[in-house]
């Protein structure tokens, strides 16, 4: 018994220490069925213990429900359900009617009131007597009195009322909108009005954040990726980072998910069908043959998702920002750029050597793309420098490895000939030519730029001199030149080179960016709206199909199909994860519970 609770649990990766000998910390053998507490409560594994005495040759999927669910189950039905949520409804709390200011609090032209529930037409009929309900979804001019004073007591002289009924609307219950006068002090009269109209039989009470979403979830009007991505979409902050939740709100993520959970399901249910026919009976052929569609079927998933989880990579990338680090030596003007691009005086410019110490952090909108961008300490050798400036070049370092974008300062400086004339050259301090190396070593986008192009004194329009590029290409000879740009942060004119470099910033950016299937003939062009949540279950996903391949194609050829085909319902759990619905989709609550921390009153 000991022997199978261990296997099963390293089957499900958990531990089996502890437990009597009929039960481990959660795993319980009861009849000749076995039980696994997951997170939801007991759930019958797909192994019986005949199975398991038969070698573990049979599987089937069973949900039967475990006593200890049972009396969960019973305790939903019945009155005292405290501390029972069901997608953050509390029992009885289904029937409750919500409502909020779903527009920002403050004066306003507009503010719209949202209720939620049955008890919509109560608060429609109290607060507009003796006028028709609007028809469904039609915009309807009235006035708003107060429920409860004797003397008609207006609240709002025009409001615009609309009426979405069930399940039809937004939460899939009854929706009403009131679009009021925007101003305090009718806001205020009109929420406290609909809170008077509270009754035992229709209670009604103020939405919690994002509240109004969630019964959206519970209505199955949005799956758990649609509300992810309108969680991007509250908090998008640049064209890039718009574009990319709105695409993610209006694309069929959910649908591609649930079409390959499917594709796993139907093939582990082929896998066990096998398993059953061969249930008395040795197998003739080789399991792994037997089993070739399926195996097949993986193959071809595998690479879909990878190519999937590429693209949600770069999607990160515009929700998360573009981390960018500038680096050179001291008194390049590391500084100096970045005050041109965040266009303000960020960090410290000055013509003493070392004075940024440690990083300095912004975030900045580069051609709609947010970017983390990072103004560094200057680097030069470690044996002139004291020890808090080598502490900032350590972390300088750092800075360039952990960077996506990487631009390297460069800086004319001049000498003075004996003449008192002064001759303008290129420095290439080793230092910075080591850093650069490394970070096209790292396969980063790295470009240059060569500041104090003022101390040339050229016309506006002339390129760089020959001789520095060639110099450039004598110590980096795979650098672009198109990467490599001439500017001057202290001269701001048309022809100062910061405008180009940005555009060839953006440039990249936009490469960085670009789905693998970013053309519309392929069918993963959304992929790049998946979430970093969900990218993580993808990549579980995968390593459980890498698992199944292994399993089924067996330690010296002997497959082993019982514990393959549970990698897949493994596997097809993960996307359960991410829709957050069916066999093994796990606590939904809590992945809500951190989405909705976004969320307003309101939404
Ligand atoms: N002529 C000229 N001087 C510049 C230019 N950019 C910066 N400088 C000057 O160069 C000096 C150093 O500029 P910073 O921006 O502080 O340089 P930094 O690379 O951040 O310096 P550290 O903090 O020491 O690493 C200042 O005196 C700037 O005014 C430029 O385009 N042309």
């Amino acid at each position: 018994m000991r022997q199978l609770l261990t296997i099963i649990s390293k089957t499900l990766g958990r531990s089996s220490s502890g437990g009597s000998a009929n039960s481990c910390s959660n795993t319980h053998i009861g009849g000749s069925r076995i039980w696994w507490w997951a997170q939801r409560g007991w759930q019958i594994l797909d192994l019986t213990i005949k199975t398991y005495r038969r070698g573990l040759s049979t599987s089937r999927s069973r949900h039967l429900i475990h006593p200890k669910q049972q009396l969960l189950q019973e305790q939903v039905k019945g009155e005292d359900t405290r501390g029972i949520h069901t997608h953050g409804f509390e029992k009885g709390e289904i029937g409750n009617t919500i409502y909020a200011l779903a527009t920002a609090s403050g004066r306003a032209a507009i503010a719209v009131v949202r209720v939620s529930g049955p008890a919509c037409l109560n608060v429609y009929s109290s607060l507009c007597p003796s006028h028709q309900l609007p028809a469904p979804r039609k915009a309807s001019l009235r006035t708003l009195y107060h429920p409860n004073s004797l003397k008609e007591e207006v609240l709002d002289p025009g409001a615009l009322v609309l009426f979405f009924p069930a399940p039809n609307s937004h939460t899939g219950e009854d929706v009403l909108e009131l679009h009021l006068h925007g101003g305090r002090a009718i806001i205020c009269a009109v929420l406290s009005s609909i809170s008077t109209l509270s009754t035992p039989r229709l209670p009604i009470r103020p939405a919690g954040p994002g509240e109004f979403t969630r019964r959206a979830f519970a209505n199955n009007r949005l799956s758990l990726p649609q509300i992810e991505a309108l969680g991007d979409i509250l908090s998008a902050e640049t064209e890039q980072q718009r574009k990319l939740s709105v695409q993610a709100t209006t694309s069929g993520l959910s649908r591609k998910y649930e079409q390959w959970r499917q594709m796993l399901l139907s093939a582990r249910g082929e896998l066990e069908a096998i398993i059953d026919f061969s249930e008395d009976q040795q197998f003739d052929t080789a399991p792994a043959e037997m089993c070739s569609n399926v195996v097949s079927l993986v193959q071809e998933l595998k690479p879909m998702l990878q190519l999937h989880v590429g693209d949600a990579v770069r999607g990160e990338l515009l929700r998360s920002g573009i981390s960018l680090a500038i680096v050179g030596a001291p008194n390049a003007g590391k500084s100096s750029l970045l005050n041109r691009v965040v266009g303000r005086e960020a960090a410290i410019v000055s013509k003493e050597a070392g004075t940024t110490r440690d990083v300095v952090d912004l975030s900045v909108d580069i051609g709609g793309y947010m970017v983390l961008l990072a103004d560094t300490a200057g680097l030069r050798k470690a044996k002139l420098a004291g020890g808090i400036e080598k502490e900032g070049m350590r972390r300088a370092k750092k800075r360039v490895q952990d960077s996506h974008v990487v631009i390297v300062v460069l800086s004319i400086e001049t000498k003075n000939g004996s003449n008192g004339s002064s001759t303008p050259y290129l420095s290439m301090p080793s230092e910075v030519l080591e850093v650069l190396r490394e970070a096209q070593g790292q396969h980063k986008q790295v470009l240059i730029a060569i500041n104090k192009t003022d101390l040339l004194r050229l016309p506006p329009s002339q390129t760089l001199p020959e001789c520095f590029l060639n110099q450039i290409a004598l110590h980096a000879p795979t650098f672009p030149r198109t990467y490599i740009h001439g500017i001057t942060c202290t001269h701001p004119s048309p022809s100062d080179g910061i405008r180009p470099l940005l555009t060839t910033l953006t440039q990249v950016f936009a490469q960085m960016t670009a789905t693998a299937a970013g053309s519309d003939a392929s069918p993963l062009g959304d992929a790049i709206g998946a979430t970093d949540r969900q990218r993580r279950l993808l990549e579980e996903c995968i390593s459980y199909l890498d698992a199944f391949l292994d399993r089924i194609a067996g330690e010296k050829g002997e497959a082993d199909v019982v514990i393959a085909a549970e990698e897949l319902r493994f596997a097809a759990g993960c996307l359960a994860q991410i829709t957050g619905k069916g066999e093994g989709s796990g606590d939904v609550e809590e992945v809500l519970g951190v989405i909705f921390e976004r969320f307003c009153v309101g939404k």
